[in-house]
Order: C-alpha cells, then sequence, then structure tokens
C-alpha cells in the first residue's frame, strides 16, 4: 500500500496531539511516510512538536516526523495538508465573543459579528497556507477544518476556484455520534442520513438504518425530552457544560419546526435572546478553553517532553476525528465513501442559489467530491439559508474590495443583530480590535 506523507497546519493547535494520536491509530487502512508539522507561531508549536515526536518515536519509530516554520521546508512533499489554523489565536477569538456581547448581541467563535470577525481574519491565513501547498506541493490536497469553514468555503472558492481545497466540520458527525448511542447503533455508520443546509446551520432530513428502516420517529422522541443529550451521566466535566447546554437547547429547535431533526448552532439564530441571557460577559466560551483544553493539552505535552516518554492517559485519542482519514481515503483510494461536505451547491438543493457553499451529502472521489441531491427545501429553511448565506457572502465581498458597507450591511443581514445603529457600533470596535488582521476598510 502506498504510504502518505502529511501535514497538519496549524501544528500548534490543541487538537493536534489528539489528531497525530488518531493517525497513528489508523496505519492500517492510512498508512503514513511522514507526518510533519506547519505553525508560523514558533514557541506555540514547539511545545507541541516536541510532545509529537516523542509519541511518534514511541508507537511508530518508522514514520519520519518534523516541525517546521518554514512553508518551503514544511510543504514540500506532501500528499495531504490537514489545516486548522485559528488566525489571531484565543486572544481574538475572546474579542469576537466579548464585543459583541457588550451590546446584548450573540458572542460566538463562528456565529454572529463574532463569526463575521473570526471569518475576515481566516480568509488570508488560509489562502496564504493554500498558495504555499500549490508552489511546493502541486498534486496535495487540503482538508480544512479552520473556521469560520462556511466564510472559507466561500472565500476560496471565489479567489482560488481551482485548488485542491475540501472544508469539513465535525459537528453533524458528533451529533451522529449522540444519535447512534441514543439509538443503541453501534457506530453512526451504521445509519443513512440525508441533511442540508450550510456550514453550522443545517438539518437532518431522513434518517435510516441499513435494512431501510426509519430511524427518525424514535431519535425525535428522545430528541423532545433530552435533546441530543445521551445520557445525563455522561457531563461530569464542568469544562464542557456549556456543550451540555448546547446539546439540550435542541429540544426548542425541534419544538419550532418538528420536520427535521436541527443542527444545535442553529440555537443562535433562532433564540439570539436566550442565549445572551445565558452568556457570561466577562467568561465566555474561549475562557473556559483556555482554562481548560488549552491548559491540559500544553501541560501534558510539557510533561512528555520532560519524562521523554508518553503516558496513555495524558491524552485523548481524537477517535471522532477518523473522519479526515476517510475523507482522505476516499480520495487516495477513490472510495466514493458517501460524506457530508461543504461544497459548492450546483442544483445540490434545488430551489437555493446555485453559487451557494453548503453542506450536504457528497460522494468522495480521485479528483475530489460530487454532491448529491437534496431536492428541494421548505420555505422557512429557505428563508433562513438565503439570509445567512448573504451575510457570508457579504463578509467575502468586504474582505475582496475593502468594502466598510458591505461589512456593515453583513453584519445588520446578520439574524442575531438587531438593527443596522447597533451594526455599526459592534463593527466600528471590531474594526479597531482587528488592526493588522483585516484589510484596511474604507
Ligand atoms: N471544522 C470543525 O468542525 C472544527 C472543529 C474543531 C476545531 N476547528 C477549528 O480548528 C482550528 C484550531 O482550533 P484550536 O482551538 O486548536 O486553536 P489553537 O489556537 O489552539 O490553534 C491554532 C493554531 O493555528 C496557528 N496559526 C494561526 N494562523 C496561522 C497561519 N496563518 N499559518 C499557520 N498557522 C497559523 C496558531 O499559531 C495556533 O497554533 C480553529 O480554526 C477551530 O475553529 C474546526
Ligand atoms: O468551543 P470549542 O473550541 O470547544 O469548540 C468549537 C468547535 O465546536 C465544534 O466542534 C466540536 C464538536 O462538535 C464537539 O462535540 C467536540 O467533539 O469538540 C469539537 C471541538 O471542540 C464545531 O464543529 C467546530 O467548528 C468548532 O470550532
Ligand atoms: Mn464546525
Amino acid at each position: 500500500m502506498k504510504k502518505y506523507s502529511v501535514l497538519i497546519v496549524g501544528g500548534g493547535s490543541t487538537y493536534t496531539p489528539g489528531m497525530v494520536l488518531m493517525l497513528l491509530s489508523q496505519l492500517d487502512r492510512f498508512p503514513l511516510r511522514k507526518i510533519k508539522l506547519y505553525d508560523n507561531d514558533p514557541e506555540r508549536q514547539e511545545v507541541i512538536a516536541r510532545a509529537c515526536e516523542i509519541i511518534i518515536h514511541e508507537k511508530a519509530p518508522e514514520i519520519e516526523f518534523l516541525a517546521s516554520t518554514n512553508p518551503e521546508e514544511a510543504y514540500t512533499d506532501i500528499d495531504f495538508a490537514m489545516a486548522q489554523i485559528r488566525v489571531g489565536k484565543y486572544a481574538m477569538r475572546e474579542l469576537d465573543e466579548k464585543i459583541p456581547l457588550k451590546y446584548d448581541v450573540v458572542g460566538q467563535e463562528t456565529c454572529g459579528p463574532g463569526g463575521i470577525a473570526y471569518g475576515m481574519r481566516s480568509i488570508g491565513g488560509i489562502l496564504e497556507n493554500l498558495d504555499y501547498m500549490e508552489k511546493y506541493s502541486p498534486n496535495a490536497w487540503m482538508l480544512n477544518y479552520s473556521n469560520p469553514a462556511a466564510i472559507v468555503a466561500e472565500a476560496t472558492r471565489r479567489l482560488r476556484p481551482n485548488s485542491k481545497i475540501i472544508n469539513i466540520c465535525d459537528m453533524p458527525i458528533e451529533l451522529e455520534n449522540h444519535m447512534a448511542t441514543i439509538l443503541g447503533l453501534k457506530s453512526r455508520k451504521e445509519m443513512d442520513v440525508r441533511y442540508f443546509g450550510l456550514n453550522h446551520f443545517g438539518w437532518w432530513t431522513e434518517i435510516h438504518d441499513k435494512a431501510g428502516n426509519d430511524l427518525m420517529p424514535r431519535l425525535k422522541e428522545h430528541v423532545r425530552k433530552y435533546g441530543y443529550v445521551e445520557d445525563e451521566s455522561l457531563y461530569t466535566d464542568p469544562k464542557r457544560d456549556s456543550w451540555h447546554a448546547t446539546y439540550q437547547k435542541a429540544r426548542d429547535i425541534l419544538e419550532l419546526d418538528d420536520a427535521y431533526l436541527p443542527n444545535t448552532y442553529l440555537k443562535y439564530y433562532l433564540f439570539q435572546d436566550y442565549v445572551v441571557k445565558h452568556s457570561d460577559k466577562n467568561y465566555t466560551r474561549t475562557n473556559e478553553v483556555m482554562d481548560g483544553r488549552e491548559k491540559d493539552v500544553f501541560t501534558a505535552c510539557r510533561k512528555v517532553a520532560e519524562d521523554g516518554h508518553c503516558h496513555d492517559d495524558l491524552f485523548d485519542v481524537d477517535n471522532h476525528a477518523t473522519f479526515i482519514v476517510d475523507l482522505a481515503t476516499g480520495i487516495a483510494n477513490n472510495t466514493h465513501e458517501r460524506m457530508l461536505l461543504i461544497t459548492e451547491n450546483k442544483g445540490a438543493i434545488a430551489n437555493f442559489d446555485p453559487t451557494a457553499m453548503v453542506e450536504v451529502p457528497c460522494l468522495v472521489g480521485k479528483n475530489g467530491i460530487e454532491p448529491l441531491a437534496m431536492g428541494e427545501i421548505p420555505q422557512f429553511q429557505k428563508g433562513l439559508m438565503e439570509q445567512q448565506v448573504s451575510v457570508e457572502k457579504l463578509v467575502v465581498d468586504a474582505w475582496i474590495t475593502g468594502s466598510y458597507h458591505k461589512l456593515w450591511q453583513a453584519l445588520t443581514l446578520s439574524k442575531t443583530v438587531p438593527s443596522a445603529t447597533v451594526a455599526k457600533q459592534i463593527l466600528d470596535e471590531l474594526i479597531e480590535a482587528n488592526k493588522g488582521y483585516w484589510p484596511e476598510l474604507k
């Protein structure tokens, strides 16, 4: 079997050690000859890299390891770039969340003004990395899960239309894992799903088992009572409490429209007032992540480097990230596996903008991905999606043209923002906070 060379872009990410352990657990179906890390922050990557080097040396010494902040060295001789960058890191995410909250508007990583601000920072970072990949390994594929994936996908569709980049999100996968547990199935792969939407903005329309039995009635009965919480006793970690509330809130989203099962991110657009009321303006999700995941991962990495070896219980293997290997092997082996991916609509949702970047089931093969037809969607979902996709397109317009007005319109159109006046106040603060990260707006 061919052996692959993989570059993790954003090597200093909190997800890197779990991702490396996941890759090492999948070598029988995705054999590797090299694992490389690339980041533009040498100090941050160094801590993670020293631990990864020891882990790889212990578990698979035949795999070459290299961590670099030099784009040529990092991007030369790779087959896949797995991108997980966060331009501006947690310091900027914190502002994305806290600035809108000052105006009683949702403060969230990828939704509303925070997601727009993050999008304005991410576009340049992703383009820069895509260009390195095309220069140094022109046959490679970028599997991107850097956020906000919807805005990044629209930007690369417009600005790098021929690039080999596929954008993917783990939220539907995580929720399908919950569904499988609720149903008592061994794996989400025992379900055949139909789904449509935008990234962080979608619905499951059908879920069947492999014998063709409809699983929706049982799932809806559970979600009506408990949301996507499979088992209350699993939620003992206070650092994940806000996820617990998010899974529970699916109850109310289903009550509003019980035709389909919703993605949990819809809560930010449908229950904005509830979200703001339950947010702590001084301690947001970023603070939870910095006090939780970031501290845990960096402490564990320093311990591995000090001890010179890795104890098995130090890191969680990112098992649910095996979808990235599914995607890579789908391309490498032309498997035509069906996966939920972000792609240009091109009629997959019949009554929706053909140029919109939508999230639908696709077939994965050697030449990329092909969306499957999901048919027509109802007025409620269509209306919501048209508004949100217009926000995403206006952000990309603003980034390309440097237009203050386009970005003001984008914020005003976001369902999370109450008026053009509030949109302008938030925008003006975000511009100050993002100096050096956004193109200059006129
Ligand atoms: N699509 C999904 O479903 C999904 C799931 C989880 C996380 N994510 C995304 O993964 C990313 C990483 O998340 P995290 O919480 O681990 O963040 P993190 O801040 O720990 O790591 C991101 C790394 O990216 C680096 N970086 C920033 N700009 C860069 C650039 N231009 N080139 C190279 N490296 C750069 C930073 O220095 C940092 O080390 C985020 O974009 C997050 O939103 C996506
Ligand atoms: O607030 P964070 O940084 O913990 O998570 C933000 C990301 O949330 C989603 O991914 C989740 C996943 O759905 C969750 O269940 C768990 O497995 O962790 C993942 C990462 O935290 C979302 O899909 C991403 O786009 C967000 O970046
Ligand atoms: Mn996501």
